[in-house]
């Protein structure tokens, strides 16, 4: 019963912060992501996935942050995904959810993360997302339309990795954090090494749409 409730009242909350950005959502995709932050935060009591601090929901902090990347980028249903460095599925496993039509796959280098993620999906049914247990750098005869990346590396590193496993014309999205101006600038000049991956990075601030992503920002790299 109490369950119930913090599951409505979650599902309430998610529902006027969709509606006020034009986040289109069916009710069984908001059921599955509010499944999806509980979910989490049971899992983040056995093993740490994300951060402790109780400083927001998770539901916001990290569900509806990762839902913003389909703001900025509208997934097709041909479009092959990569969630680099997912961690308890973020922004792969919210995604997924939002963009049923769109295959992900989540990587991360740690087992057990990844065991997370494989029951997660399971409980959840999501039929369009694989979590896999690899480093990128590992990941052999696979390309992706579009790389994703929240909170793994230096954006230098990430556009390295992404430069060789990215199709041509392919794009990484990262969520990031803090002043980007140095992170952008070494990663274009690096671009030599990287086959002129990347011509093009963009910063979009995302402050604007919750008090908890101060200083947040998407940032787009093609
Ligand atoms: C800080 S966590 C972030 C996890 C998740 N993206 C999130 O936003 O909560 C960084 C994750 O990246 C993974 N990682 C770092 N380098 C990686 C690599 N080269 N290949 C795959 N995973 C990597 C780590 O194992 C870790 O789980």
């Amino acid at each position: 019963m109490e369950t119930t409730n913090k599951a409505n009242t979650m599902m309430a909350e998610l529902k006027t912060l969709c509606n006020k950005d034009n986040i289109v959502l069916s009710l069984s995709q908001y059921e599955k992501l509010v499944g999806y932050a509980l979910l989490l935060e049971d899992w983040n009591n056995k093993i740490n996935l994300i951060s402790r601090k109780e400083d927001a929901p998770i539901l916001i902090k990290h569900v509806f942050h990762s839902l913003l990347i389909g703001l900025f980028h509208q997934f097709s249903s041909s479009e092959k995904v990569l969630d680099l460095g997912t961690g308890g599925g973020l922004p792969g496993i919210p995604l997924a959810i939002a963009w049923p039509d769109t295959q992900f796959l989540l990587v991360d280098a740690t087992g057990k993360k990844i065991a997370a993620c494989q029951s997660m999906i399971k409980s959840l049914d999501i039929k369009n997302a694989v979590a896999v247990h690899s480093r990128v750098e590992e990941l052999k005869g696979m390309s992706f339309d579009t790389v994703l990346s929240r909170q793994v590396a230096q954006l230098e590193q990430l556009c390295s990795y992404a430069s060789k496993i990215l199709k041509p014309g392919g794009r990484l999205i990262c969520l990031k954090g803090g002043n980007l101006d140095h992170e952008i600038k070494k990663a274009l000049a690096g671009k030599k090494e990287k086959g002129s991956f990347p011509s093009v990075v963009e910063q979009f601030p995302v402050s604007g749409y919750s008090p908890c992503f101060t200083e947040k920002h998407i940032v787009i790299a093609r």
